[in-house]
């Protein structure tokens, strides 16, 4: 038996470990088991919490499917409630050590609510960063087809992989449908989160994501960051941006370089998990 706590950003649901409780297995297996809605806990995501060398703390994080993934928006504000809640660190910034770099958060509770501000870096957009399988400075506003549907699609590294689609109306277009194939393109040697937008004014979004790994979430940090990032670019945006995701808002606001984003995380539950893995 392990303990586990599950805590959920927007809906996005992660279940977190101790790295000391589960090292002896397999993290991705121990993904794929737990996430499972039927035959795990059930969550987006799992996250283990380890020791760092270099910040406060390191996040370790797995999608669903058990691939691996450098970094999670919402899955690092729930991971930094977790570490406050645990007293693991016991000050409201914390460094967060991740496969993308130290990543800066200040935590907060606001009504009885949990908050944290995430600097979440600066976007990179060489393709061979994202990754891409073709060789150019930046991919933006470029054509691909899905299905019976051509869109523009932008790619860029945002702390972790990610394409956005600008759309005039997101809400029937088939996120599923379209996210997945897209995923799966040949452009993305390591697959890409899609993300469709659609801009109401120059401070309002809404951000509606395909996760690779993962599939429709109700809500994806770095995404809703990487769809700010581009809408701005483009000249659609101002540089603080109020997006509405299907489960609930982040702020996100670009100063310098630096992208921030804002927003809430919840503890769902507690427990002990039944394991079924071999060591
Ligand atoms: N839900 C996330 C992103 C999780 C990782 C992603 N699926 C990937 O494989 O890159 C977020 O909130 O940022």
């Amino acid at each position: 038996m392990i303990k586990f706590e599950k805590y959920h950003g927007l809906g996005n649901d992660f279940i977190i470990f101790l790295e000391d409780d589960v090292k002896k297995y397999n993290y991705s297996e121990l993904a794929k088991q737990v996430c499972h809605r039927n035959f795990g806990i059930g969550a987006d995501g799992m996250i283990v919490v380890a020791k760092s060398t270099i910040g406060d703390v390191r996040m370790i994080f797995f999608n669903a499917d058990g691939s691996e993934a450098p970094m999670c928006g919402n899955g690092v504000r729930c991971f930094s409630h977790y570490v406050r809640n645990n007293n693991i660190v016991s000050k409201d910034i914390i460094n967060v050590e991740t496969l993308a770099g130290i990543i800066k958060i200040e935590t907060s509770i606001r009504n009885n609510k949990f908050f944290a501000k995430v600097n979440m870096g600066s976007p990179i957009f060489t393709t061979k960063n994202i990754p891409m399988s073709i060789d150019k400075e930046d991919y933006i506003l470029q054509d691909i087809t899905s299905f019976d549907k051509t869109f523009k699609i932008s790619s860029l590294f945002m702390g972790t992989t990610h394409s956005v689609i600008i759309v005039d109306n997101i809400e029937n277009l088939d996120i599923i449908k379209y996210g997945s194939d897209i995923e799966n393109n040949p452009l993305f040697p390591k697959k890409t989160n899609v993300n469709f937008v659609e801009v109401i004014d120059n401070k309002n979004i809404i951000v509606k994501t395909w996760e690779r790994g993962a599939g429709f979430t109700y809500a994806c940090g770095t995404g809703t960051c990487a769809s700010v990032v581009m809408t701005h670019k483009l000249n659609k945006t101002e540089n603080k941006v109020t997006a509405q995701l299907p489960g609930g808002i982040l702020i996100i606001e670009i100063i310098d370089k630096s992208v921030f984003m804002t927003g809430p995380s919840e503890k769902i539950a507690e427990g002990q998990y039944f394991i079924n893995l071999a060591k």
